[in-house]
């Protein structure tokens, strides 16, 4: 908390003073791929992520340490019956997690990635937003402030992922309330609403948006309102990966929302962030557009937990290794373009 008491007040504070690029960073990153052993541009977007990594990170680009975080957090708001599944699949998928036995498991075994899950009081559901906040402001900091320890381990690209039953609504009613327009536009079938259930789930985000509506002008209250626990933590951990230059992969639907939080409150606070695939969550690319993003991988997925960011993670690591194993055309004997 802060010295003025007001909980949002540290965030605030440094969405003002964000670090930006390092320049001279950049500056010998395009220096050294202009030297490499291809075609002037010729590797596409992957001469762009590492462009991103030498600015954000200040040094050459090379990944060494990625790191795949997920977030998991229960919503009250699946009293109203907004998901096919049960909100004790939420702590069963944690386990799931822990035994290695999900889909972000393999994924991260595929790619040599490490993976932390930070399961949020799973026991105790935030408040049903289409009645009441889901958080108080104190809680809401406290799961940011949480949150932003997903890098204290040491980390050079941080992968955001989230698991938690119902939170494509929360995901929904978030990106209403930022970007307008109307419920049906944002609302999308999650982990497969579809019928009574997704009708149900549109006229909830109609509800909780109404409800909060006096409050939504400021981003903070848009995620103590509408958001739940892992959406402020995973806004913590984007947050303390700019503080400390780490780079960051955003997953899909839900971890886009807590980054258009950021977004919101600073335009700038996410430059250090790449979308890492679009879902098949039909809101999905309006959202990343908002961002003025374009995502790495459009695969089809809809799953969460951190698999899209994780499958962007070896486009990345790739991109790295590229830029610092290549050899120039110097030292290759490679004649340079005519
Ligand atoms: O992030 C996405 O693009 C995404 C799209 C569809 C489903 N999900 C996952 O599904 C869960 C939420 O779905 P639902 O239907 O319970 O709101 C949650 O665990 C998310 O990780 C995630
Ligand atoms: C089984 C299952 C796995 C998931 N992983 C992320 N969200 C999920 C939702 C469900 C229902």
């Amino acid at each position: 908390m802060s010295a003025s008491g007001l909980p949002f007040d540290d965030f605030r504070e440094l969405l003002r003073n964000l670090p930006g690029p390092d320049s001279s960073a950049l500056a010998v990153a395009r220096e050294r791929d202009s030297q490499l052993t291809k075609p002037a541009g010729s590797l596409g977007r992957l001469e762009e992520i590492a462009f991103w990594l030498a600015a954000w990170t200040g040094r050459s680009p090379q990944v060494t340490r990625p790191l795949v975080a997920i977030f998991a957090g229960n919503h009250g708001v699946t009293a109203q019956g907004v998901s096919p599944f049960p909100p004790s699949v939420t702590a069963q998928m944690v386990e799931n997690f822990a035994a290695g036995g999900a889909a972000i498991n393999q994924i991260c075994v595929a790619n040599d990635l490490g993976l932390k899950i930070f399961d949020l009081a799973l026991e105790v559901p935030t408040g049903d937003i289409s009645v009441e906040a889901a958080m108080d402001e104190r809680t809401c900091a406290a799961t940011m402030a949480f949150g932003m320890e997903a890098i204290a381990g040491g980390t050079d690209l941080l992968c955001i992922g989230e698991m938690g039953i119902g939170n494509t609504t929360i995901a929904a009613a978030i990106f209403y309330a930022l970007y307008g327009g109307s419920a049906v536009d944002w609302v999308g079938p999650g982990t497969g609403a579809e019928g009574e259930v997704l009708a149900r789930k549109i006229a909830v985000v109609e509800t909780a948006v109404a409800l909060h509506k006096s409050h939504l002008d400021d981003p903070f209250e848009v995620l103590r309102r509408l958001g739940g626990r892992e959406i402020a933590a995973m806004a913590g951990a984007i947050l303390a990966a700019r503080m400390e230059r780490i780079p960051v992969l955003i997953d899909g639907y839900v971890a886009t929302a807590a980054a258009a939080v950021l977004h919101a409150a600073n335009p700038s606070a996410l430059d250090h962030c790449l979308i890492g695939h679009v879902s098949a969550e039909p809101g999905h690319m309006a959202a990343i557009e908002k961002l003025g993003k374009t995502p790495l991988l459009a695969l089809g997925m809809r799953l969460g937990e951190g698999t899209g960011a994780a499958l962007a993670a070896g486009i990345v690591k790739s991109a790295a290794q590229c830029h610092s194993g290549m050899a120039t055309f110097s030292q290759a004997g490679v004649a340079g373009k005519e």
